[in-house]
């Protein structure tokens, strides 16, 4: 399975210091859960449209890549698949540097993978070394909603979404295609207006930058 994925990848050169491909901007967003709850089926469910109701653990990390255009911008959505399962861990870690957004997912069958959420942040935290901890987007998504048994409750999943920095919250099924893309285009949108802001604080701290040259050379003059 870790192979299969070389089709998909192609090498987006560098331009300007940005990378990118043709006229489109790669981000990379990190899918991280539990082991079970469904974030290959995801990713493949949003980058292939099929479904397997047979798969097998990740082990590592695979990832897709699929082109898309949100809000009027061009995107390549590179998104990485992790394992979940705790043997792992030390194979998976070393890819979460340099993500864009993580999608933090549980199983809305699983109340111990919504219980884990915060774990899952914690180690994403540790691991990718974000510059802004704050700013960092974030994108939780609730698994499996097509299954009968439910152990986390949506209001339950959204109060943990407002108490951890307001993150958009998903209802999916990777099994009945229920809001996949709707969930991978708010990644792209939070990667955006994340970015967005930087640019803002960006000008503005230019402008202040100017404004103390000219107020220190009055003061050495
Ligand atoms: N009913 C239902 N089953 C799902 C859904 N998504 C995934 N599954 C099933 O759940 C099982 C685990 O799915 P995976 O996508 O392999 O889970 P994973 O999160 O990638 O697991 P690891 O690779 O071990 O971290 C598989 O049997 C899938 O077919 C869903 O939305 N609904
Ligand atoms: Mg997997």
């Amino acid at each position: 399975r870790v192979s299969r994925n070389t089709h998909f990848y192609h090498m987006h050169p560098v331009v300007d210091g940005s990378i990118m491909s043709g006229k489109s901007l790669l981000l990379k967003v990190i899918l991280l859960g539990d082991g079970g709850v469904g974030k290959s089926s995801l990713m493949n469910r949003y980058v292939t449209d099929r479904f397997d109701s047979q798969s097998f653990h990740t082990i590592g990390v695979e990832f897709l890549n699929r082109d898309l255009e949100v809000d009027g911008r061009l995107v390549t959505l590179q998104i990485w698949d992790t394992a979940g399962q705790e043997r792992f861990k030390s194979l998976r870690t070393p890819f979460y540097r340099g993500a864009d957004c993580c999608l933090l997912t549980f199983a809305v069958n699983d109340l111990q993978s919504f219980q884990n959420l915060g774990c899952w942040k914690k180690e994403f935290m540790f691991y990718s070394d974000v510059k802004d901890p704050e700013r960092f987007p974030f994108v939780v998504l609730g698994n499996k909603v097509d299954m009968e048994q439910r152990e986390v409750g949506e209001d339950e999943a959204r109060a943990w979404c407002e108490e951890n920095g307001c993150c958009p919250y998903f209802e999916t099924s990777a099994k009945d295609d229920t809001n996949v893309t709707a969930a991978f285009e708010a990644a792209v949108r939070e990667v955006l207006a994340a970015e967005d802001q930087i640019d803002h604080a960006l000008l503005s701290s230019t402008i202040d930058l100017h404004g103390n040259r000219k107020t220190s050379r009055v003061s050495c003059c």
